[in-house]
């Protein structure tokens, strides 16, 4: 990974400059000041917070300080960012630090606390522990509460795999040795802000009524920016929505004298670690601060403000920065955090307006976010099967736009199609950067083609929500990782900037990604549409050339007659979310190409039927959106004939296969590659593109189908825990498909908080069992009698013959005696999900169209008629496979290298530590931690 250039500090340098004159338009001022008054000078005394730590000394027999860890939102909100101040707040307390969060973003770093904690707030509530329990960190060794290397940090690209450690039980810090609760969790959870209990109780018993809804213990958040929080703050806080502790467009922060009183705020409080979770703007405003530190630091002690002791301790800061904005025009990160989420907004209301636009034959155009971005647009697009986008990044191609518009959409209504659907970005221009807004594009639709059209804004219910299962995934992965940045920070090391690239969290140097970002939006004020794109990651440009190439009809790309070929598509297995909508985009591609696309319905059974027939592109054009399998699917394997289905693909001339699904089209396509030698009609090329809800794919990271599935078990089990909540006291045991592999159940178990997870590859056994147990009867001992949280148990289907989902459900319910009680709840095949998630929709048609390329490269026409005269290298049997930070093709002896036919599943999957990371969240591992080790 390249460190940040001279160009790059000097990009930076002027956008500082330029940003001293605020748009008053985009920077409202959220907060008037509640006293006028200047920050007072920093003082050491930790105003509100209780625990009066003893620090272990270090090795000079001096005393360590503890690392402080504080976490903010910032810029438009996004979902998911709860899950990331949640992982970060629970991450630090894991590794013995202790861990803050600031309000309303950079703002309330900016005004600090001006109101001293009631009495009561100051009581920090661990019931079991007393209320102010002492936190001795003398207990862990020294190397735990600084810097705790992952030694997983891949040395060639500065990228590391999803794991720190999580298997070293020495690794966490018990968390029996810190305070439970700061009593601030619920009130931020509530929607408390700037409640004043005082003045509300000055208006008699009204007033004191909604005073006492606030809190009952006489807490309030008012001129408190910089909270102490402790592990149940955080509770109930990964389905929430936005962000709970506040976000802000902040003015003041822009300016040098915004961010002095930022810095002496956090050193007033002892922090010296900083995560920021926003959108480029936020995370600019980080580097700037992380830039000028020392200067900050140095005018602060000149001017008295801090003292010796204050600014020996605080020569450096560290900070981090998480992706948090709907946009994802972050750059040098696939995706942002709660991106994803605003695309399942958009989705939902795109479909919903498709079923009328169909029924009325009408137009619709719909405005979507995006300032500077495309991304919504473009992945709606395809996910939604729409007719045309607009984004900034890739103007229409002509000056005349409105041309090439009426053109296409034109050429799909000759086909026969009903409705049009037209997607703007918010920051749609032309080439000559002149903003395309939706009503001048209905008004065209309307005069042009005379079609009835609507305009849809979709405004802000993109932004809301709760967060889909990857927004709640994503951000525990990157707080994680986040935390151990800045643990592992020095003054030498640069700001981070956690991201992710296909699979694989990232760090990059935040300065770096943000000049990049910078240099997209002046790529497109130059006009350099190209270079903006380049800038854009891979994915983003093969997405344009999916949706591209599903909506035009235009021969011009046809390839030569005598390169035209037949390819078979066909489903094997279990159905799966996006099967449909690969299928649909392969369609479009042999449409755009030239070739045919023959459908073999039912799978390799329908094809020894003849159940076989050509597709044509209005036929799949509401695909996308559906669920199941439209061809249908079965586990026949070719096995079951395998002459007659070489005889079937002869008689079809088929000269390619595309073949999508589970375990059994990996295996069906390594039969028929084993089978080439003794059957020539065999010699084609074959492709396998994974889906099934399993994930248990050898080799692959993700399968289609994966992530609705993990979305209809997060939907479900939020219900359900909605439930053992508000019954108090209950644990459900809720049991998940899978087949032998435990995905499903260990990141559906990640994204819904669960406490406890069984998988087959783990098993169950009485002495695990019996930890559990006394680990739940420790979990609810702790709660605030009366508000126990109702807590998850995912099992998967296979994890045990013996400690069946009913037995487990038992023993919980007899051991839990008065403490917590016991009910199950089966998932089923509602994880099959009903309508295909929008990652699983787009990922479909990208990985689909990466498969047609693979067959339209490597196959000849006529294949049946060159019999024997033909030999195709086991290299042209693939598979797809998303490898890692790589999309992958991997011929069949790859991919059995790490395939345990036995068991069904690969050998190396890559999420098995991450059931160590969701013991650690759901708070197993740092309560059974022992506090007596040393
Ligand atoms: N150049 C800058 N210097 C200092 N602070 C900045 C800078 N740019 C932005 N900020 C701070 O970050 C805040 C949020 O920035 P911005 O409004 O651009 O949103 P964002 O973080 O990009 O998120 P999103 O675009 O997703 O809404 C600003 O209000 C300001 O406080
Ligand atoms: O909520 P606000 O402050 O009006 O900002 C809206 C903007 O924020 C975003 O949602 C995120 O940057 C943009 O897509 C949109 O233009
Ligand atoms: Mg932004």
């Amino acid at each position: 990974m390249s460190q940040p250039t001279e160009t790059v500090t000097s990009t930076v340098g002027d956008v500082s400059k330029n940003s001293t004159s605020v748009d008053p338009l985009q920077d409202t001022e959220m907060f008037p000041q509640t006293d006028g008054a200047p920050v007072e000078p920093a003082s050491k005394d930790l105003e509100g917070v209780t625990d009066s730590y003893k620090a272990p000394n270090g090795a000079n027999g001096q005393p360590k300080r503890q690392k402080k860890i504080a976490v903010l939102t910032s810029g438009g909100d996004s979902a998911g960012m709860n899950a990331a101040v949640r992982a970060v707040v629970r991450q630090g307390i894991a590794r013995g630090c202790q861990t803050y969060i600031i309000r309303e973003g950079w703002e309330g770093l900016v005004r600090g606390n001006n109101t001293e904690p009631t009495p009561a707030a100051t009581a920090a509530t661990s019931p079991a522990l007393g209320p102010t329990k002492s936190v001795s960190f003398s207990a862990l060794p020294p190397s735990q509460q600084l810097s705790l290397s992952s030694g997983a940090l891949d040395a060639e690209d500065g990228s590391f795999p999803h794991g720190v450690n999580y298997t070293d039980p020495d690794w966490i810090a018990p968390l029996s040795d810190a305070p439970l609760s700061f009593g601030y969790g619920e009130l931020l959870k509530d929607g408390a802000g700037e409640g004043d209990i005082e003045e509300l109780s000055a208006h008699g018993a009204m007033g004191l009524a909604i005073a006492d809804k606030e809190d009952e213990k006489g807490r309030s958040l008012k001129g408190r920016y910089i909270v102490r929080v402790g592990w149940d703050d955080v509770r109930g806080w990964l389905g929430e929505g936005g962000t709970l502790i506040g976000s802000s467009r902040c003015p003041s922060f822009r300016t040098r004298e915004g961010r002095m009183k930022a810095a002496q705020n956090l050193i007033k409080y002892g922090i010296d670690c900083l995560a920021v979770c926003g959108g480029d703007g936020s995370l600019t405003g980080a580097d700037m601060l992380r830039g000028e530190w020392p200067g900050l630091v140095q005018e602060l002690y000149e001017n008295g403000q801090i003292d010796d002791e204050q600014k020996e301790a605080h020569a450096h800061l560290n900070i981090v920065g998480l992706v948090g904005s709907i946009d994802n025009d972050m750059s040098m990160t696939d995706l942002t955090i709660g991106a994803l989420t605003a695309l399942h907004r958009i989705c939902e209301s795109i479909d919903s307006i498709s079923s009328t636009a169909s029924s009325h034959s009408r137009a619709f155009v719909i405005e979507v976010m995006g300032r500077h971005c495309g991304w919504l647009a473009l992945l709606a697009g395809i996910a939604t099967g729409a007719d045309f986008i607009f984004i900034p990044e890739s103007p229409p191609k002509s000056d005349d736009w409105e041309t090439e518009m009426c053109d296409l959409l034109k050429s799909h209504r000759v086909v026969g199609k009903r409705k049009s659907i037209v997607i703007v970005a918010e920051g749609a221009l032309d080439r000559n950067l002149k903003p395309i807004k939706p009503d001048y594009v209905k008004q065209i639709l309307v005069d042009r083609l005379g079609l009835d059209t609507r305009v849809t804004t979709l405004g802000h219910t993109q932004r809301g929500g709760k967060p889909c299962a990857y927004d709640r995934i994503l951000p525990i992965l990157q707080g994680v990782q986040a935390v151990q940045a800045l643990l592992d920070a020095t003054p030498e090391t640069p700001s981070y900037m956690i991201g992710i690239q296909e699979n694989k969290i990232t760090k990059v140097p935040l300065l770096e990604a943000v000049a990049q970002t910078q240099a997209v939006a002046a790529a497109i004020e130059n006009k350099e549409f190209d270079k903006a794109m380049s800038y854009r990651d891979s994915e983003f440009r093969e997405m344009l050339q999916a949706f591209q190439i599903s909506s035009s009809l235009a021969a011009s790309n046809h390839v030569p007659d005598n390169k035209r070929l037949r390819i078979g598509m066909i489903h094997v297995g279990a159905p799966a979310g996006g099967m449909n909508a690969a299928t649909r985009q392969a369609v479009r591609f042999c449409h755009n190409r030239g070739h045919t696309p023959v459908a073999i319905y039912n799978g390799f059974e329908g094809l020894l039927d003849d159940n076989v027939s050509e597709l044509s592109w209005l036929r799949v054009d509401t695909w996308t959106t559906r669920g199941g399998s439209e061809l249908g699917t079965n586990r026949t394997l070719p096995s079951h004939d395998l002459g007659q289905v070489a005889a079937a693909f002869q008689r079809h001339n088929i000269d390619a296969l595309l073949v999508i699904g589970g375990f059994e089209a990996f295996h069906s396509v390594l039969l028929l590659e084993q089978a080439r030698k003794a059957y020539p009609a065999l010699q084609i090329p074959m492709i396998h593109l994974p889906a099934t809800l399993s994930n248990n794919v050898p080799l692959t990271d993700f399968s289609l189908g994966s992530d609705t599935s993990l979305n209809a078990l997060v939907d479900a089990c939020d219900a359900i825990k909605q439930s053992a909540s508000a019954s108090r006291n209950r644990v459900f045991v809720v049991e998940t498909q899978g087949g032998m592999s435990g995905y499903i159940a260990t990141l559906g178990g990640l994204a819904v908080g669960a406490v406890l997870i069984y998988t087959p590859e783990d098993g169950i056994s009485l002495k695990l069992l019996q930890q559990d147990v006394e680990f739940l009867q420790k979990r609810y001992t702790l709660d605030v009698k009366g508000k126990s949280e109702g807590r998850l148990v995912i099992k998967s289907e296979k994890s045990s013959h013996i400690y069946t989902t009913e037995t487990l459900t038992k023993i919980f319910k007899e051991e839990g005696k008065e403490i917590f009680d016991a009910r199950s709840a089966s998932l089923g095949h509602t994880l099959q999900g009903g309508v295909p998630s929008p990652l699983d929709r787009t990922r479909a048609a990208r990985l689909s169209l990466r498969c047609m390329q693979f067959l339209e490269e490597h196959a000849v026409p006529n294949a049946q008629h060159l019999k024997g005269k033909r030999h195709y290298s086991i290299d042209t049997a693939c598979m797809i496979a998303i490898r890692g930070s790589k999309v992958v093709y991997a011929n069949m002896d790859e991919v059995l290298k790490v395939t345990d036919m036995k068991l069904r599943r690969g050998t190396d999957e890559w999420w098995a530590d991450i059931k160590r990371l969701a013991e650690v969240m759901g708070g197993r591992s740092g309560l059974m931690a022992s506090s007596s080790r040393g």
